[in-house]
């Protein structure tokens, strides 16, 4: 038996779940994108399961691109300066001031401290930001409203919105078998940075690069048919069936997670799922057997 396939036997050992041969056979090569946000983050538990679910994934051979939010971190740095911000939509309304303090909590804290910890973990990762190499071209979001027939835009400062995406990369980083770890942070055309919500970031992403599965990590087991009912979970539906459950199942964070999944499967994404990256071994679980955790999104 050869030394690769003896780390394999072994990391198949160290799980608590049986694994699916065929599921294990196709991961091979396949380009997974994972996003973690600011909630499965947070706590220092969580970020070392997490990035050792990553860690098994690199070596079973999957392909491996992470994208990070830091929502919880932005709030704690804005807070400790004294600097104000507010949620319009679901996106944090962010003036050049603001800006400055979003990009240090992101594409310096977030993502060096989880590159720090990759790299302790028998992988090779790279942190970036949608800056480097103009991989991420933003473009200036607005807040639309409509009443009666009429629309209002609303100024957001510097909030973005994927407007065109350069995987190449990318692409070479993750051939030469490291795992690319992106901050949302993109500049505009006019050089400016802009903060797109990691969610909307991450299913752009995933869909440029045509990657096998989206998988979305929060704190939250799924989308809940009632958000009051930790039972009711919704854990398979096409994508039209989501887009008739915006403004009423689906709110607040949801929202741009469930559009970033939309976004991922329009352009090529095969599945996109939502899992609690807080319970052990979730992520591996959903790539590794036929186990319904979570929402799945797939046409
Ligand atoms: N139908 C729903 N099912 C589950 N969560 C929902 C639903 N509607 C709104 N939410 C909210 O969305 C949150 C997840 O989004 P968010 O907090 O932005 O996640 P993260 O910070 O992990 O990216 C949940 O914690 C919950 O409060
Ligand atoms: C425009 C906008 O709202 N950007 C987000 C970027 C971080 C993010 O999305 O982090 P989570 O994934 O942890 O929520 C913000 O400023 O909070």
């Amino acid at each position: 038996m050869s030394e690769n396939q003896n780390k394999i036997d072994n990391v198949l050992s160290s799980l608590s779940f049986e694994v699916d041969d065929q599921r294990l056979q196709s991961l091979k090569g396949q380009l997974i994108l994972i996003k973690a946000g600011g909630n499965a983050l947070t706590d220092e538990e969580t970020k070392h399961e997490i990035v050792s679910q990553i860690s098994i994934l690199n070596q079973l051979g999957a392909k491996v691109v992470v994208v990070h939010g830091g929502g919880i971190e932005i709030k704690q740095l804005l807070d400790d300066v004294g600097v104000v911000s507010e949620f319009v939509g679901g996106h944090r309304k962010t003036d050049a001031k603001a800006m400055g303090y979003v990009e240090m909590a992101l594409s310096g804290m977030v993502n060096k401290e989880l590159v720090g910890i990759l790299n302790a973990s028998n992988v090779r990762a790279v942190g970036i930001s949608g800056r480097d190499a103009s991989m991420v071209r933003a473009k200036k979001r607005f807040h639309i409203v409509e009443t009666d027939g009429s629309e209002e835009k609303h100024d957001l400062g510097f909030v973005g919105d994927v407007d065109e995406i350069d995987t190449k990369l990318i692409k070479t980083l993750v051939d030469a078998d490291y795992i690319p770890v992106l901050s949302p942070v993109s500049s505009g055309k006019n050089g400016k940075s802009y903060n797109i919500n990691a969610d909307m970031f991450a299913g752009h992403m995933a869909g440029a690069l045509k990657a096998e599965k989206f998988v979305a990590l929060t704190n939250i087991d799924g989308l809940l048919e009632n958000i009051d009912d930790p039972d009711s979970i919704i854990s398979k539906l096409t994508s039209d069936q989501a887009r008739d459950l915006f403004g009423s199942v689906i709110q607040g964070g949801m929202i741009p997670k469930i559009e970033a999944c939309l976004i991922a499967i329009e352009k090529g994404v095969k599945s996109s799922h939502i899992i609690n990256g807080t319970k052990t071994e979730l992520l591996l679980r959903i790539l590794l057997t036929d186990d319904k955790l979570g929402t799945e999104i797939k046409n």
